[in-house]
């Protein structure tokens, strides 16, 4: 076996490229047979810093030096979404085939079997969906107790958090169990955000509506009315966009939480964590935020460019992987430019279409998933700070599929850090400092 890896290693180090295959097996063998937390670039160019591990001597032990925002590093192998020449797959398939076709329930199932569902397998999510969708009544009466300014995400982590207290099953780890729970998680997230969203104003949760989709009822008990099938539309289409991507750095913290073997709620509620920043999740309010602020097309161009000049950064532009465009964000443009037809007010597109222009032109950054999806949200009358709890609400369906597959083959996730701090420095009692 080891001299398997090592022959199949060197092929790999002699090639000009190396393919997904060989990037996926030089990342099991890393993590097997190498110093375990030995870099690769994953850009498909193999060449000496393919091996090129700037080693430091700290007191006899090898350490090594860090990557900054840990960018290239392969962190684990995975068979659930992938992006690969700047195409995105779930499961082999492509994002725009499931943009086209897919609805987000069909998305879930084969984000977590890894399989499309026939038609009675859906029926049967759509039951459990069904079932298990209302929220238990003490998450409801804590949700009251909080604060009326209370941001968005942070009661979204905290309601997440309490659920596990309502679940029996919170710390059973068989795999029938968490499948459960990760449909559990699914179907009550919608129902939490939608209740907060309707405390903090005063009124009452309205209670989950059986047999129809997530896209459905979450607007549904957000208002109270029936919603509008282009509205459903919509957001259905919004949420398999957003549904799973790699090793976003939510998905990847939710994957180092679960693996300590701690549960799927502990996991999913340190993802709600990491969505919740501007960096990630939360850009798609903060662009709502520019938006509002720059307030007219008219007012773009000088918006844009004083903020260029001052390095500031334009939200819901530029990836840490995508370099060419991120493959969703021009279903979401479409969606805005239709949506924005549909009422007849097209302001919010052309404001944003002229601020890409403007971003591309001057520093070649491509809009992200998160740029467009504020004015799509806006224009079905979502209130701003509830554009990242609806990420999560399509999230989920990823970071649960990802502690699934943590749980089935996993390894304590724990890296080195490079020690750049004072060394041989000795205590001094308090009077002496
Ligand atoms: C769902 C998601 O999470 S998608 C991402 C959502 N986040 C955003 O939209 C926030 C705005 N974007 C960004 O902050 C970044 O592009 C990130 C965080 C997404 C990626 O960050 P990184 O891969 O670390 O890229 P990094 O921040 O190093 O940027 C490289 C260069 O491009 C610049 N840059 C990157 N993004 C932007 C931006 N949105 N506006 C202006 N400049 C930018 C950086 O200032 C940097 O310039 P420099 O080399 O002159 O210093
Ligand atoms: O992959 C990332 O870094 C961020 C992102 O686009 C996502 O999570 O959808």
């Amino acid at each position: 076996m080891q001299q398997e890896h090592l022959t199949r290693k060197d092929k790999i180090r002699n090639e000009k490229n190396i393919n997904e295959a060989d990037k996926a097996f030089l990342c099991l063998y890393l993590f097997t047979s190498l110093p375990k937390s030995f870099m690769i670039k994953s850009d498909g160019t193999n060449n000496e810093s393919l091996f090129n591990v700037n080693y430091t001597h700290v007191k006899g032990e090898r350490t090594m030096t860090a990557t900054k925002g840990l960018e290239g590093i392969v962190a684990a192998a995975s068979s659930i979404s992938s992006i690969i020449d700047g195409v995105l797959t779930y499961r082999g398939i492509d994002i725009d085939d499931l943009a086209a076709n897919a609805t987000f329930e069909e998305v879930a199932y084969l984000l977590w079997y890894g399989k499309l569902p026939n038609r009675s397998e859906l029926d049967g999510l759509q039951k459990q969906l069904d079932q298990f969708a209302a929220v238990p009544q003490g998450v409801l009466d804590q949700i009251k107790l909080y604060p009326k300014d209370t941001n968005s995400m942070a009661a979204l982590r905290t309601a997440v958090s309490s659920l596990a207290l309502y679940d029996a099953s919170a710390n059973d780890m068989s795999l029938e169990a968490n499948q459960l729970k990760a449909i559990k998680l699914q179907a009550q997230l919608p129902t939490v955000i939608a209740a907060y969203a309707r405390i903090r104003e005063g009124k009452e949760p309205v209670a989950p509506k059986q047999g129809v989709s997530i896209a459905y009822n979450f607007l549904y008990m957000l208002t109270g009315n029936e919603p509008a099938e282009v509205a459903v539309k919509a957001l259905d289409q919004a949420l398999v966009l957003h549904a799973d991507h790699e090793l976003n750095a939510s998905t990847f913290a939710a994957r180092v939480t679960v693996a300590t073997l701690s549960d799927i709620y502990s996991g999913v509620t340190s993802a709600i964590g990491a969505l919740k920043g501007p960096l990630h999740g939360g850009a798609n309010e903060a662009v709502m935020v520019m938006l509002e602020e720059i307030g007219s097309a008219a007012n773009v161009e000088s918006f844009i460019n004083n903020a260029l000049a001052n390095k500031h950064k334009i939200m819901g532009f530029g990836h840490r992987v995508y370099k060419n465009g991120d493959p969703r964000a021009k279903h979401l443009q479409k969606m805005s430019r239709e949506l924005g037809k549909l009422t007849g007010n097209m302001e919010l597109y052309e404001m944003s279409v002229k601020i890409e222009e403007l971003v591309t032109g001057q520093k070649g950054l491509k809009p992200n998933v998160d740029f467009y999806s504020a004015s799509v949200y806006t224009t079905l009358e979502i209130p701003r700070d509830l554009f990242t709890p609806i990420f999560a609400i399509s999230r989920v369906s990823g970071w649960s599929a990802h502690i699934l597959e943590q749980y089935q083959d996993n390894r304590l996730i724990r890296p080195r850090a490079d020690y750049v701090g004072p060394v041989n420095a000795k205590y001094i009692p308090i009077e002496q400092r």
